[in-house]
């Protein structure tokens, strides 16, 4: 696929370890020993999907998924903008380009986002109005949620195991059926004329659990840990990218790793190219504490006055985008209010 070839060589990328799904299902002891040192260490890695079932399905999913994202952005503006619920507070539905701010200053973002909610999709909330062609494929959209939900299991119980803690102790805080903020996401940026370049998303930690991520051409670029080095992630085929948020670092203890990232204009011959970019936010659901859980390697960790403070999950989301949407944005406070734990850094 042209895609994944046009991205240039020429640029500094990140050194993100490629796992196997396969191995990760077969509970493969070696396999899990390097998801938790990728997730400890950059908490960004890549998950070869191929030659699984589970994996392939998701591939499958994926691609559908690209071809309905394209079709839906499609639409004229006016038609996306009556799928804008900011103004009522919601999270889900369109975003149009400069609708959030990118940094302290103010600068605004060069995407479109359009998000569906995992609860709506399941009907366990009520329905969001949606256009024609989202609604048209509820279906497909809501087996991509599961498809999703399926690795997902399998990356939570590797990693309780391999916190020492009960195997569900992650599922048991990410029950399909209980309702909760995971979502899919498409993105769409047009290309940016050289002379006005700046950042398409900015910088952020993700503020969920685990983010599974399809990129068909560069722009997502990663922090590395302890340098002023922001690189590429170099986008393969058959392999998601998968990184960690803000919560799997709280229920943890800071054992495990959000990274922060930002999404750029893509690099070298991919810049004349509109970039579209496919993903899925699993967060625990709306109940759960962002707190530290109790066992297993946690406990050696010593407590810290973070700790102290316990905020539900639902809150937590509300406080961390809406510092980031336009007309809640009052200068460099109310934006590093909105910091979720890329603030300890
Ligand atoms: O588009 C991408 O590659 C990354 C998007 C992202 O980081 C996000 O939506 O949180
Ligand atoms: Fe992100």
């Amino acid at each position: 696929m042209h895609f994944f070839d046009s991205f240039p060589d020429d640029v500094p990328t990140a050194p993100l370890v490629t796992l196997s799904l396969n191995k990760l299902v077969a509970e493969d002891a070696e396999e899990k020993a390097r998801f938790f040192e990728a997730s400890k260490s950059l908490g960004f890695f890549y998950l070869d999907m191929r030659g699984c079932a589970e994996g392939e399905e998701l591939l499958d999913g994926a691609n559908d998924m690209f071809d309905l994202m394209e079709e839906f952005y499609g639409l004229p503006v006016e038609e996306k903008l009556k799928y804008d619920f900011a103004a009522q507070g919601s999270y889900f539905g369109y975003k149009g380009i400069g609708a959030e701010v990118i940094d302290g200053k103010g600068t605004k973002d060069k995407n479109e986002i359009y998000n569906i909610s995992k609860d709506d999709l399941l009907s366990l909330s009520d329905r969001i109005p949606a256009p024609d062609v989202i609604n048209n494929n509820r279906k497909g959209s809501a087996s991509y949620v599961q498809a999703n939900n399926k690795i997902l299991t399998t990356l939570f119980s590797s990693l309780a195991s391999s916190l020492k803690l009960p195997a569900s102790s992650f599922t048991d805080l990410h029950r399909i059926a209980s309702s909760s903020g995971c979502h899919i996401r498409f993105i769409r940026a047009p290309p940016q004329p050289i002379s006005e370049r700046s950042l398409s998303l900015g910088e952020h930690t993700d503020f969920g659990s685990l983010t599974i991520l399809f990129n068909r051409i560069g722009g997502l670029q990663v922090l590395l840990p302890g340098t002023s080095d922001w690189v590429y992630v170099r986008p393969m085929p058959g392999c998601a990218i998968i990184n960690l948020g803000d919560a799997m670092v709280k229920f943890s203890a800071g054992i495990l790793r959000s990274n922060l990232h930002r999404v750029v204009a893509p690099p070298g011959r991919q810049e004349d190219m509109v970039r579209y970019s496919l993903v899925y936010f699993s967060r625990p659901e709306h109940e759960v504490k962002m707190r530290r859980l109790e066992g297993g390697l946690v406990d050696a960790i010593e407590h810290n006055g973070a700790d102290e403070v316990e905020e539900s999950t639902k809150d937590w989301l509300k406080r961390r985008h809406q510092g980031r949407k336009v007309q809640f944005f009052k200068g460099k406070e109310s934006w590093e209010g909105a910091m979720g734990t890329e603030a300890r850094l």
